[in-house]
Order: C-alpha cells, then structure tokens, then sequence
C-alpha cells in the first residue's frame, strides 16, 4: 500500500480555470520524488494539498489508504505535526525563538525529551555548516541560513514525509550541494519519504523517481 496516495486531485483557481485536474500521484515510504515543471503550473499547490495544509476542489488524499478528509479535526493536528516535515518558499521560522529552538520545537511538539531534542537539533544544524548559529534569531540570518535552519527543523522529527519547496534555492552551489546530501542522507537513513520540488535537473537525478507537472 502506498503511504500517500492523490486520486484524481483538482485545484481550480477560479470559475473557468482550473490549475490541475485528475492528477494521480503515489509515494511509497522511504521513497523520493522530484516534483518539477514551469514556474506557475501549481508546484506549490500541490504541496500543500499533498500536507492537507489546503483542500482540493475535487479528488482525495490517502494516508495508508485512509482518506485525511474524513479525519477529525484534532488528527488532522496530530498527522500534520508529526507526520510531515515541511520546508516551505518562505520558510516560515519563528521570529521570537533562536535558530536551535526553532529546530528543536517538532521534536517537542511530536514528545521527544528535550536533551535528545537538543541533540538531535545541533547535530543537523552542524552538518548544514550553522554550528555557530545556534543561539541566532532568525531576523540576523542570510536567506540561505534561514533555508538550511528550516530545512534542519523537517527532518529533526524523522516524520514519515517531507515535503521540500526547492529546499535549496537560496544557497551558492556549494552549500546547495550540501543542503541535499544532508537532506536525501538523514531521510534514507530514517526510512522518510521525500517529495522535492526543484528546478535542477542535476537535484532531481539524485532521487528515486521524477515526476512533471504540466499544465
Ligand atoms: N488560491 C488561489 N487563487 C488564485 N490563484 C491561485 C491560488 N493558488 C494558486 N494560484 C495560482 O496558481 C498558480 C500556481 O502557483 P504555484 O505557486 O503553485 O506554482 P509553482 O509551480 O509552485 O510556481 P514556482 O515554480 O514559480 O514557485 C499561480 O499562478 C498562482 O497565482
């Protein structure tokens, strides 16, 4: 049985147009997947239907082969916790705590003692090159120093998914290079499926399988 599963997923973006429609996409667990396709065709969208951060207009998600829609309101908390790692465009950190309390709060939040949180937290944000930037708040961080903290906070929890909006698109081609190795390593090494969007064909190649959205 797949881990997530998309069944004829429509998103209309107004009465005549609609962004993608019919759309099957599967994952299996542990796997990863580069999303790629033109700026515009709906990448990001359909990232966040795939989180259940966004309802569809048409179609279903199943986690395990059960439909999220029909999930109460406070599992739908619980999956979209502990489930999904997020990294998005935006980033998203949180401005009032430092870079290491920004990655240890999914590890809190999902139940993990807080020195194994601390620890696990460091560790990643070591190896993404941001040793001395533990106690920085994210207002004093470069673009790609934020990216690499929030890419750090969707794997810090091992959630069964991540779901990475080009993770990498802020970072000169060296620290690229190695925001992706870190991020393809920790998630084969704890069995967490992927799903990339990117535009470099280079990235994509290091995944399992690509998938094109066109419009
Ligand atoms: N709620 C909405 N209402 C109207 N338009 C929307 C809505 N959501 C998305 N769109 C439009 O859908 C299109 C797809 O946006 P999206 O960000 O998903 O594309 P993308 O493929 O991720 O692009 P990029 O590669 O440039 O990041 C855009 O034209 C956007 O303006």
């Amino acid at each position: 049985m797949a881990l997530l599963r998309a069944e004829s997923l429509g998103r209309r973006v107004s009465a005549e147009r609609w962004l993608f429609r019919n759309l099957d996409i599967s994952l299996d667990a542990g796997e990863q997947l580069a999303l790629q396709g033109a700026s515009g065709v709906g990448k990001s969208t359909l990232l966040n239907l795939l989180a259940g951060l966004d309802q569809p207009d048409e179609g279903s998600l199943l986690l395990e082969g059960k439909d999220i829609a029909f999930l109460s309101a406070q599992e739908q908390l619980v999956l979209r916790r502990t489930v999904f790692g997020f990294v998005f465009q935006a980033f998203h950190l949180m401005p009032h705590l430092n870079v290491i309390q920004n990655v240890m709060v999914p590890c809190l939040i999902a139940g993990l003692p807080l020195e194994q949180a601390k620890h696990r937290s460091e560790a990643l944000l070591a190896e993404l090159g941001l040793a001395n930037s533990y106690e920085l708040f994210p207002a004093v961080l470069s673009g790609g120093e934020q990216q690499r903290v929030a890419l750090a906070r969707a794997l810090v929890h091992q959630p069964k998914i991540v779901l990475a909006d080009e993770p990498t698109g802020n970072l000169d081609p060296v620290t690229a290079e190695l925001a992706l190795n870190v991020l393809c390593r920790s998630c084969r090494e704890h069995h967490v499926a992927l799903i990339m969007v990117t535009h470099s064909d280079k990235a994509a190649a290091q995944l399992d399988r690509r998938f094109h959205l066109t419009s």
